[in-house]
């Protein structure tokens, strides 16, 4: 796999042929359409199976500030991504970049501790390589987690947001890892996004939720994707209300969209980090330590909810 320093910039991208002769199947094709391929994460893969034990059939994404679910990882293996060729590496604090393979509530699991986003400089490809090489390892459902602004004004801080549907506003403007050639050994060229978030999970977690007490801070929503790193405007965040947004943030919509394209089941949890700012006049702005602060302070409970709607999944 290339990296941004040997991406070729002097690609066609039309007729997948390179410079040097090679096809877009063993060569990126530069910019924000940089593509990963089959062989590519297979290769990482097989190199991360050859050093766990571990074969977990569940994938956790742990976001800004919730790597902490880690510690409750039974027979733990971990690996660094920087140890890992071509693994993207997390640069932003709160992500501490690493795979805890090992058993959680019985159940073996593979978590990314910190995740990578597009306003790192990864391209869409880049950013949901790890969910092709969970899926190439075997993992069948993918939990995504992570930090998000309050857009519905009954959301508080601390809040926590069962994941129903997403908004990809950052497809509208092309960016969407699906775009590129389309390898039918991942899944089909034009994938289904109707039923993204799995029904009957969403229905398990509420039944946690209310079997945990945890229904007065525990909501369902629909969470929106800008590419950041920027938080959002005023005009934004009240275009984010006015479309039915209630969660909104930097990540999460590529893995998702990724994760289904090769047919994984997916739950999505946001814990809401902040509440965004809606009024022209405010003083109160939105910034990465509050977003963190709050997921000290309350990633515990997610964390809780996350690990027992885990223990009582059906596989
Ligand atoms: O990885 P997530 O989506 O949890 O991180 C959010 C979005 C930005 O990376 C960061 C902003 O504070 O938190
Ligand atoms: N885009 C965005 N991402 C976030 N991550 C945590 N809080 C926010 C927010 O308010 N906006």
């Amino acid at each position: 796999m290339s990296s941004s320093k040997s991406r070729p910039d002097n690609v066609e991208r039309r007729g997948i042929t390179f410079d040097d002769g090679s096809s877009s199947k063993s060569r990126k094709i530069g910019g924000a359409f940089s593509s990963v391929t089959y062989e590519d994460v297979q290769k990482i893969a097989k190199h991360i199976l050859a050093i766990v034990k571990c074969r977990p059939k569940i994938g956790v994404i742990c976001g800004s500030g919730l790597g902490q679910l880690a510690e409750l990882v039974e027979d733990s293996e971990t690996i660094p991504y920087n140890e890992i060729p071509d693994f993207p590496v997390s640069t932003v604090p709160g992500h501490a970049g690493k795979l805890v393979f090992g058993t959680l509530k019985g159940k073996s699991v593979v978590l990314m501790q910190g995740r990578t986003h597009s306003y790192e400089g990864y391209s869409p490809q880049q950013t949901t390589l790890p969910v092709r090489t969970m899926k190439l390892m075997g993992v069948e459902t993918l939990f995504v987690t992570n930090a998000a602004g309050g857009i519905n004004r009954n959301f508080k801080v601390g809040d926590m947001m069962i994941i129903k549907d997403h908004m990809n506003l950052a497809g509208f403007s092309g960016m969407n890892p699906l775009v590129g050639p389309n390898d039918e050994r991942f899944g089909p060229r034009f994938p289904p996004m109707s039923r993204a978030y799995d029904l009957d999970i969403r229905k398990l977690a509420h039944k946690v939720v209310k079997e945990m007490n945890y229904t007065d801070f525990v909501h369902e929503g629909v969470y929106s994707m800008m590419v950041g790193p920027n938080f959002e405007t005023v005009t934004e965040c009240k275009f984010l209300h006015t479309i039915g947004v209630d969660a909104t943030g930097m990540s999460t919509v590529p893995e998702v969209l990724v994760a289904k394209h090769c047919g994984m089941r997916v739950f999505g949890m946001s814990l809401i980090t902040n509440v965004v700012i809606m009024e022209f006049d405010s003083e109160a702005t939105a910034n990465h330590e509050e977003v963190l602060e709050t997921g000290r302070q309350r990633s515990k409970y997610m964390q809780k909810l996350i690990a027992t709607i885990i223990e009582k999944l059906d596989s």
